[in-house]
C-alpha cells in the first residue's frame, strides 16, 4: 500500500503547494499567453474561478485509494464469481496537455472471501481520474490499487477514452477512442476469465 502513496503523492506538497495568490498570477500569465487582457472586467475574478476549479478538477491527489478500498464485507453466501462494475463515467485530463480525457472504465474483479461496496470502485476511478494522467497510468493505478488493498484472485480493468488533446488540437481527429486493458492474477493467467470479462463488459 505504501507503493501507492510513494509513487502516486497524494498531495503536491512534496513539490510545494503554491499559494492562492501564485496561483491566480499564473493564471493571469496564461490569460495574456492567450492573447486576452486579464484586467479586462469579463476575466477579473476569472483568475480567482480557474484556481478553485483546479482544486476541484485535481482533487485526486488530496484522497487515497487505500482509505476509500478500506472498508470490505464478506457475507455474500460464499459468492466467489467475478464482480464487474461496467461504463463508470469519468473526466481526467491528459499529463502532457493538461487537456481533458473523456471516458469509461469498467473494472472487475474476482473475490477471495472478501467483497468491496460497488461504490467503492467507482470512487478510486475518480481518484486517479481527478490527476494528471496518461492513459495507460491511469489503466495500471486502478487495477493495482484494488489488487494491493483487496487482494482478491485477481483484477481487470480496461479504459475506453477520447483524449481532446488529439481533437481539438496537434493531429485533430475526433471521434477516435482509445483501449487500454490491466490484467492481474487469474485474468492474466487464465485466458477464458480475460475472455469472460471482454464478453460481459461488450454483452448489452
Ligand atoms: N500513450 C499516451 N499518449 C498520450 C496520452 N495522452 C496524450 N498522449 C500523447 O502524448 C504525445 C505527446 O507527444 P509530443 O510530440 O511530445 O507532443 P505534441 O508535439 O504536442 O504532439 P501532438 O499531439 O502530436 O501535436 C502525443 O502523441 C499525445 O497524443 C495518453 O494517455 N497515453
Ligand atoms: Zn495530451
Amino acid at each position: 500500500m505504501d507503493a501507492i502513496v510513494k509513487n502516486f503523492p497524494r498531495t503536491g506538497q512534496e513539490s510545494g503547494r503554491p499559494t492562492q495568490q501564485e496561483a491566480e498570477d499564473a493564471v493571469r500569465v496564461l490569460l495574456r499567453w492567450a492573447g486576452d487582457d486579464p484586467l479586462r472586467e469579463g476575466l477579473l475574478d476569472t483568475p480567482m474561478r480557474v484556481a478553485k476549479a483546479y482544486r476541484e478538477l485535481f482533487s485526486g491527489y488530496e484522497q487515497s485509494p487505500e482509505d476509500v478500498l478500506g472498508r470490505t464485507f464478506e457475507e455474500v453466501a460464499g459468492y466467489d464469481d467475478m464482480v464487474l462494475v461496467r461504463d463508470i463515467p469519468f473526466f481526467s485530463h491528459c499529463e502532457h496537455h493538461v487537456v481533458p480525457i473523456i471516458g469509461k472504465a469498467h473494472v472487475a474483479y474476482l473475490p477471495e472471501g472478501r467483497v468491496l461496496g460497488l461504490s467503492k470502485i467507482a470512487r478510486v476511478v475518480e481518484i486517479y481520474g481527478r490527476r494528471l494522467q496518461t492513459q495507460e497510468s491511469m489503466t495500471a493505478q486502478i487495477a493495482r490499487a484494488i489488487d494491493e488493498t483487496l487482494a482478491p484472485r485477481g483484477v481487470a480493468v480496461m479504459i475506453e477514452a477520447e483524449h481532446m488533446c488529439m481533437a481539438m488540437r496537434g493531429v485533430q481527429k475526433q471521434g477516435s477512442t482509445t483501449l487500454t486493458t490491466t490484467f492481474t492474477g487469474a485474468f492474466k493467467t487464465d485466458a477464458a476469465e480475460q475472455v469472460r470479462f471482454m464478453t460481459m463488459v461488450r454483452s448489452r
